[in-house]
């Protein structure tokens, strides 16, 4: 009896003695020994972690990043004002995490998931650390939903499939923004989750990004998740991490999400700037080593999973002069699984969105796309290579035959139905009688300058009179021959002015 008594005395001190040393590790303290922009070195924590959050005397917090035998370098995650030689520091024991959940949705927030809107306090009960292991093959499933982004020229020729990532490369004011935003505003009908993480952006660009969704009625779906161009080096570099972290918090329910990260150039210059404090070994362009790397792991975690739920992204860069054999272009092009390119040239030509389709690639997107839509976009594409390559030729004054002479008016009308403005997104199946339109020849008639009010004309004409058929494309019925008919039949109407607003003109 006496014995019994004293083992469980035993067992009770031992774990109150666990339980003292723990949280005698966790208040281990050190000092700062000096402290430069971005970074501080610290003496003392020596049982620190690696990603470990700090958190300063004035209440800032800080991460660990070098681990050396005498020092630990530590990234920070506010301004460093108020941090001196000999501030304190303290670990937390725990390593940097955010919060997720449903509250965040709507919500504008930091890295840290701290408030930046006027919204109060996050309600929401769970956390999850903010570098985490990406998804294992076996738990991924293939690519094969298709995720609309409403522009025609990116839904026909390089179509993006859910869980995909497709890199968006362009030079500057190229429209790499607005291709994104419209994608996110497209998700509004289709239920997928938006994050936008703006890394090292000016805050007028942000502000007007979270204008446009707020104006559209898209804010309530989307989580902003921003680290502005005079944030601190180390809170830009943990932005994505933290918004896939809250991404995935949804893709783990089985909700299907798009991430935006805009841009990874920006995100390539923080880390670099924190490498180079820390003075770790610069690499080319004075890049460290693990550029590639920091990029990998970022992109790996997006994917779809086989027991439901995706994760898409669209992360940017930012090149120049055209130059898409730059280092961190060329890094982040191996990594994803397309690339969609914003030419400068094009972008002057006033043909918006500026997407050059044979500089652009989609490599699993295919498989996604609707099954109505794959004929549609074969012509498209045929039709677009060789308009491209006749144009050039057709520069040179040479004299063209009456069929190049077509084959050229034809690409013409391609090329103007393609053109959209930048929050006019068309359905799947307004895009596929629009584009059935033009590639069957029933524009050819028409000056390029009617084509816009012919396609709206068609547009509603065909949502008003074929919605039936419209349902079937998208539950992934191809387009039979019946429907095809009568939807050719339509755009004649329109294109000869047989019909004008969906009726029929009075003749
Ligand atoms: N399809 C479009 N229709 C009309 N305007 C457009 C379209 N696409 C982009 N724009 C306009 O072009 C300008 C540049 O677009 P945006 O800011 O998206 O470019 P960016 O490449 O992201 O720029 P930055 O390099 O500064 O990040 C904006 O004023 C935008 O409204």
């Amino acid at each position: 009896m006496l014995n019994e008594a004293l083992k469980d005395a035993a067992a009770v001190m031992t774990r109150l003695l666990e339980r003292h040393s723990a949280a005698f590790s966790l208040v281990e303290t050190g000092s700062v020994r000096h402290v430069g922009h971005g970074v501080a070195w610290v003496d003392g924590l020596p049982n620190v972690q690696a990603l470990e959050l700090l958190e300063f005397a004035g209440g800032q917090f800080g991460m660990a990043f070098d681990l050396d035998t005498d020092q630990v370098g530590v990234v920070l995650l506010d301004t460093s004002q108020d941090i001196a030689a000999g501030s304190k520091i303290r670990r937390t024991g725990r390593v940097a995490d955010v919060p997720v959940g449903n509250a965040l949705l709507g919500r504008i927030v930091n890295a840290l998931g701290q408030p930046l809107d006027e919204q109060g306090t996050l309600q929401t009960r769970q956390r999850l650390a903010i570098e985490r292991e990406a998804p294992a093959i076996l738990e991924r499933a293939p690519v094969n939903q298709p995720l609309q982004t409403g522009i025609k020229v990116i839904d026909a020729t390089i179509p993006i499939g859910r869980g995909q990532r497709q890199l968006i490369v362009g030079d500057r004011q190229t429209g790499k923004t607005a291709l994104a935003l419209a994608t996110i505003l497209n998700q509004r009908q289709h239920g997928v989750i938006c994050i936008y993480c703006a890394i090292g952006q000016r805050g007028d660009a942000v502000a007007r990004v979270i204008d446009t969704l707020r104006a559209q009625g898209a804010i309530e779906q989307t989580i902003l998740v921003v680290a502005g161009a005079d944030e601190p080096p180390g809170l830009q570099y943990i932005t994505p991490y933290a918004a896939t972290s809250m991404a995935e918090y949804f893709m783990e329910q089985g909700r299907d999400v798009l991430i935006v990260y805009d841009d990874l150039s920006h995100h390539a210059l923080a880390y670099r700037e924190l490498s180079l404090l820390l003075r770790r070994p610069p690499g080319r362009e004075a890049y460290p080593g693990d550029i590639f790397y920091i990029h990998s792991r970022l992109l790996e975690r997006s994917t779809r999973l086989a027991r439901g739920g995706s994760l898409t992204a669209l992360p940017i860069v930012e090149i120049e002069a055209e130059n898409l054999a730059a280092y961190i272009a060329t890094n982040l092009i191996s990594i994803t699984d397309g690339q969609i390119y914003l030419s400068p040239e094009l972008f002057h030509k006033g043909l918006l969105p500026a997407v050059d389709v044979g500089k652009s690639v989609s490599r699993v997107g295919g498989k996604a796309q609707l099954p109505a839509y794959r004929l549609v976009a074969g012509a498209l594409k045929l039709y677009y290579a060789q308009f491209e390559e006749l144009e050039m030729f057709a520069r040179f004054g040479t004299r063209l035959d009456a069929r190049t002479r077509a084959l050229l008016e034809r690409g013409r009308r391609v090329r103007e139905i393609l053109k959209q403005h930048e929050h006019t997104a068309l359905s799947p199946f307004e895009q596929i009688v629009v584009l059935l339109a033009v590639t069957e020849g029933l524009f050819d008639d028409l000056p390029p300058v009617r084509i816009p009010e012919a396609e709206q004309r068609l547009c509603s004409l065909v949502v008003r009179q074929f919605g039936d058929i419209g349902r079937r494309i998208y539950e992934g019925e191809s387009l039979n021959a019946e429907d095809r008919m009568a939807i050719l039949q339509a755009c004649k109407q329109v294109s000869t002015g047989e019909v004008t607003d969906g009726n029929r003109a009075n003749t």
